[in-house]
């Protein structure tokens, strides 16, 4: 071996220890608690800077700061992060996004105070722990792998550990102390954390930004090993630290040669892109928080302090004015967070990543440097970059479509940190730029009432994604996405022009920033930046543009006014604390001034609801009746009017002629679904006719949701063919079947929290084949929902309540078939007797139904047919009477 490849590869060894380490640390804490911890980088940075405190400004040995480093202070963090941040999360039974939003504030809180202890500038004087070789690095990570592996194999701790990861609530019910298991995979994954830290803070740059990044870049490494297998994330590491190393021999040549060398030197980013984009992701189920991003209506009263807030400014002069500056240009790029992770409820942490790519566009086609393009003025520079970078959203939309939660979050900090690394930080494509003001607007005063001007465009386009249709939609997505696609809504193209609005709106920003600061500053537009920003945001209200007005202007203004670090701790804190506060911070705010408020009963309005916390008052409110006022109502066939006429409102919200019966709509034929290896549907044929109740029924596990499913269009079978009126509709999603008249509902109720009743049902109408305006108002009265309840959020309605609101939805669109999973799960018997009503009124007025359920009794008085299923296949079929007979249940008499 040459001595060049023999040294290149002690260096790359000892660049992949420590990434081992890191992988090590982050996938015992994952393991251990569920959490993706992303402040475990801020943690390295932390204790790299105590060490450096310890030895280099107290004069400690360096054998006492690292022992108090790694053996006290990094395991204690962990333990705090664990006993204060962590638990009641869990306690709190918190959605796994909010640990999420959490450990964001964790890193932002760590980086806030590092910086206002230490200062924003790098050092380069931290103490060397161990000599510059990899040996004893190597036999560190070596010795940590195989002793975490001993004792998670063969220990007592270790078999509790692994019953704790497989399931926490049976652990904890085995009288296993869940809590304990927990501090301690978080004491040692700081620790981890902390040896990182030390490791290599002497090599690179040791500052509150730069450090932490850094240990993140080589997340990949524990996404690769799936967060699970220790080998593997030390192999990878090593893997990717020895070829980084060993490719830093190549000299490409040619047009590629300064994006192939970003390449090379920066391989664990690669690595990260491709762990994150392609692998399949981890945690993919969670979702946003929803009590993050409530909607609170805002007095209007508060718009007019804002506009006031905003235009004082002009008459500050200095560096007072040209510090304001700033904060028109970030509230526009907050305003994208607001789009594309308020309403529609889709996690972006790369949102730095287009407002930095809208400045050094614009910046390119003002210099004339941008490809086949002359040089712009300005403000025509800043349009065109902002038609240029929209498109790019789809970097970070294409993987939202499959993606949710820690793995979209993973998978937009890998773009984010990805064009910070391969565009930002390269001087082919940044020397020597700088940025000018639009003529007329170079003082500072003139450009931030420019800017006063775009922030109320962007405001308005804002406004207008958030409003009607569209901003239903969003709503609904973020609020139940697969109850979103059942209303019809597109998700993916939803989701796609959502994070493509957000690129525009931050590439403007962007801009704007960059006019603002007369440049294009890479540290502007840091990844680091992008956390900092989606968590102000989400806790100043995601869904608020008011929100997103008071982050900018705390971010700039705290900054600004005294040390750096300020604002991102003030932030951190507070991103660590609203997993505590469902609703939000106005909640919040609202729950402590209603305490201290004598009690009072509330009035019947949404703000009164919610501001006490209340979300039930509406049944006792509410008139009572019996909740469907269909038995009286219905279609001629039940009460003998014509649909429509006599003051009676139709039974479907769309009059039509019912079809002969006997011609089945709904026909799938031999349909065989498997999950993995095992065969849950094995050849099932089911005719579902206009005018006829189908029942489905069975033991657990029979099937019957699978076979749901493939008629939902919710699960693709693996053979077998499904038709409506002759269509092939096999392949076709859920949304596109909803549009040809399939609706379903489902077994967990899906209704939109944070949209009124009102909504809900128009959220049903707007998105299916119906164009039909009075189709809303005749549904609500349909189900009796037309009262006071029309106007309420449906968050904490009673579940019989909800059930009609998510009946009225379907219906509201005109389904041609209506699929039930277990209709009358949580309904009393009145509520049932009152679906029944229901239910047999639109059969009489042409639907054709389908319901899966375990209640017998409804199945024997409601059905026309039964089908039976056992083990996947249907194993008798006829009416009611006679198959339920034959079951032996009795219900069928
Ligand atoms: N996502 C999945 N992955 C693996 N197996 C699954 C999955 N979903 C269902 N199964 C299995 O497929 C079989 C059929 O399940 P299915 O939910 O369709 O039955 P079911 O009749 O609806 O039962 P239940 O009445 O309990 O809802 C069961 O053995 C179930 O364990």
């Amino acid at each position: 071996m040459s001595s060049l490849t023999y040294d290149l590869t002690l260096a790359g060894l000892s660049v992949g220890s420590a990434a081992a380490l890191t992988g090590i640390g982050l996938i015992v804490t994952y393991r251990s608690t569920g959490v993706l911890n992303f402040a475990h980088g801020a943690i390295a940075m932390v204790c790299a800077y105590a060490l450096r405190q310890c030895v280099v400004e107290w004069g400690w040995p360096l054998w006492l700061g690292a022992t108090v480093t790694l053996l006290v202070l990094a395991p204690g963090l962990g333990v705090v992060l664990e006993r204060f941040v962590f638990r009641p999360l869990s306690v709190l039974g918190s959605d796994p996004a909010q640990t999420l939003v959490a450990s964001i504030g964790v890193f932002v809180l760590l980086v806030g105070g590092a910086a206002l202890l230490w200062g924003q500038g790098a050092r380069d004087d931290a103490p060397e722990l161990v000599p510059d070789e990899p040996w004893g690095q190597l036999a560190v990570v070596l010795v940590l792998a195989a002793g975490v592996a001993a004792v998670v194999r063969w220990t007592r701790f270790g078999r509790e550990l692994r019953a704790v990861v497989d399931d926490r609530r049976l652990a904890v019910l085995g009288g296993i102390d869940a809590d304990r298991v927990a501090a301690a995979g978080w004491a040692f994954g700081s620790f981890t954390a902390g040896l990182t830290g030390v490791l290599l803070a002497p090599y690179v740059r040791l500052d509150p930004y730069g450090l932490p990044l850094l240990v993140m870049e080589v997340v990949a490494v524990a996404v690769a090993a799936r967060m699970r297998s220790l080998p593997v994330a030390v192999v990878v590491a090593l893997g990717i630290g020895v070829a980084q190393s060993q490719l830093t021999r190549l000299h490409p040549s040619g047009w590629g040669e300064p994006l192939l060398q970003a390449a090379t030197t920066n391989l664990f980013v690669v690595a990260l892109l491709v762990a994150a984009l392609v692998l399949p992701g981890v945690g993919a189920r969670d979702a946003l928080p929803r009590t993050a991003t409530a909607r609170v209506p805002t007095p209007p009263g508060v718009w007019i302090v804002a506009g006031v807030l905003f235009l004082l400014p002009l008459g500050l002069a200095g560096r007072d004015l040209h510090t304001s500056v700033q904060v028109p240009a970030l509230a526009v790029i907050l305003l994208s967070l607001v789009v594309v992770t308020g309403r529609g409820g889709q996690i972006s942490l790369g949102q730095a990543a287009y407002a930095g790519l809208g400045a050094l566009f614009m910046a390119l086609l003002a210099a004339g440097r941008f490809p086949g393009l002359p040089a712009l003025p300005e403000l025509a520079a800043l349009a065109v970059a902002v038609v240029l970078v929209a498109p790019l959203g789809l970097l970070t939309g294409w993987p939202a479509i499959g993606r949710r939660g820690l793995a979209l979050a993973l998978a937009t900090f890998a773009i984010g940190v990805g064009v910070s690394r391969f565009v930002f930080a390269q001087p082919y494509a940044t020397a020597g730029l700088s940025l000018g003001r639009p003529a007329g607007f170079d003082g500072d005063r003139a450009y931030y009432v420019l800017e006063l001007v775009l922030l109320a465009v962007a405001l308005l386009a804002t406004h207008a994604l958030r409003r009607g249709r569209t901003g239903r939609a969003l709503a609904a997505m973020r609020d139940h996405e697969a109850g979103a696609q059942a209303a019809g809504v597109r998700v993916p193209s939803l989701k796609l022009g959502a994070f493509v609005a957000g690129a525009a709106l931050a590439a403007l920003g962007g801009g704007m920033l960059g006019m603002g600061l007369r440049a294009f500053d890479a540290a502007a537009y840091d990844p680091v930046r992008g956390l900092l920003w989606f968590a102000a945001v989400v806790v100043l209200g995601a869904d608020s543009t008011l929100g997103a007005l008071a982050a900018a202007a705390l971010l700039v203004g705290l900054d600004a006014g005294t040390r750096g670090g300020v604002a991102a701790a003030l932030i951190g804190v507070l991103a660590i604390l609203v997993g505590r506060f469902p609703g939000g911070p106005y909640e919040a705010l609202r729950t402590v001034a209603d305490r201290l408020r004598p009690r009072r009963t509330p009035a019947l309005t949404p703000t009164g609801v919610r501001a006490r916390g209340l979300l039930r008052p509406a049944e006792p409110r509410e008139p009572r009746r019996a909740p469907v006022p269909v038995g009286a109502t219905a279609t001629g066939a039940t009460a003998g009017g014509a649909p429509g006429t006599g003051g009676r409102p139709p039974a479907s919200p769309v009059p039509r002629t019912p079809p002969t019966p006997s011609a089945p709509l709904l026909t799938a034929r031999r349909l065989h679904a498997r999950y993995g290896g095992f065969t849950a549907l094995d050849g099932v044929d089911l005719d579902l006719s206009p005018g006829r109740i189908t029942a489905v029924v069975g033991p657990n596990g029979a099937g019957k949701s699978t076979l749901f499913h493939c008629l939902a269009g919710t699960l693709r079978p693996a053979r077998g063919t499904v038709r409506l009126g002759g269509r092939d509709i096999t392949a076709l999603p859920a949304h596109a079947r909803t549009r040809l008249g399939i609706a379903r509902t489902f077994q967990q109720l899906a209704v939109f929290p944070s949209l009124t009743v009102a909504e809900n049902v128009r959220v049903g109408a707007e998105q299916g084949r119906v164009t039909d305006r009075g189709a809303v108002e005749r549904t609500l009265r349909l189900l009796g929902l037309d009262g006071p309840v029309r106007a309420l959020p449906a968050a904490g309605l009673p579940t019989g309540t909800l059930r009609r609101v998510e009946l009225a939805r379907v219906l509201a669109g005109g389904p041609r078939v209506l699929l039930l999973d277990e209709p009358a799960a949580g309904l009393d018997t009145a509520e049932v007797a009152a679906l029944a009503r229901v239910l047999k009124a639109l059969a009489a007025d042409g639907t054709a139904l389908l319901v899966v359920e375990h209640d017998l009794d409804l199945v024997a008085g409601l059905a026309d047919v039964v089908h039976v299923m056992n083990a996947g296949r249907i194993v008798a079929s006829g009416p009611p009477g006679r198959v339920l007979d034959a079951l032996g249940t009795g219900a069928g008499r």
